[in-house]
């Protein structure tokens, strides 16, 4: 008998039983011996691509130490780098990991969950506003424009 939330699949490829977490769809190997978590619905988990010009609130970045692009400019490179995510040539992390001018660089983008009232508002609202695998267009913030794409 099963700890309540999940479900008992056969795995088609390996043949090999796993447990799928019913409320977040997330699968695991493990026999599971507590309740499925159920998806945080107050919280998102967002990557973002962020480009960083000369009136950003902190022109510098682990990339360089002294922004000096437009505006325009920094929205054009933003453009480009969308445009390659979503014909597919480049994946969003490896992007992210050469290009972002947040030090969540590092981790293809990720900012881990967060609540409301933990980013800058437009960030937050746009965040909240995506479905999960969803790609956002350019969004401003006093750091710079970024593109943000769902993952939770
Ligand atoms: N909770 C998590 N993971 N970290 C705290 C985030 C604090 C928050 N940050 C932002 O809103 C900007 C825009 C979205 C992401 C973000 C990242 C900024 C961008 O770079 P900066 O303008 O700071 O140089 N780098 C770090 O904070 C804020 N309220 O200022």
């Amino acid at each position: 008998e099963l700890p309540p939330g999940w479900e008992h699949h056969t795995s088609r490829s390996s043949g090999r039983d796993y447990f799928l977490n019913i409320y977040t769809k997330e699968s695991q190997w493990e026999v599971p011996t507590r309740p499925a978590k159920k998806a945080d619905m107050d919280k998102v988990q967002c990557s973002h691509l962020l480009v960083k010009h000369r009136e950003s609130r902190r022109p510098a970045s682990w990339r360089c130490d002294n922004i000096t692009i437009s505006k325009e400019e920094a929205l054009e490179q933003l453009q480009e780098y969308r445009r390659q995510i979503v014909s597919g040539e480049k994946t969003f992390e490896d992007l992210a990991s050469q290009f972002s001018d947040c030090s969540s660089a590092k981790r293809g983008g990720d900012l881990g969950p967060f609540g409301r009232g933990q980013m800058q508002k437009p960030f937050e609202d746009a965040g909240f506003g995506l479905k999960v695998g969803e790609l956002s267009g350019p969004v401003w913030t006093d750091s710079g424009v970024h593109i943000i794409k769902r993952t939770a």
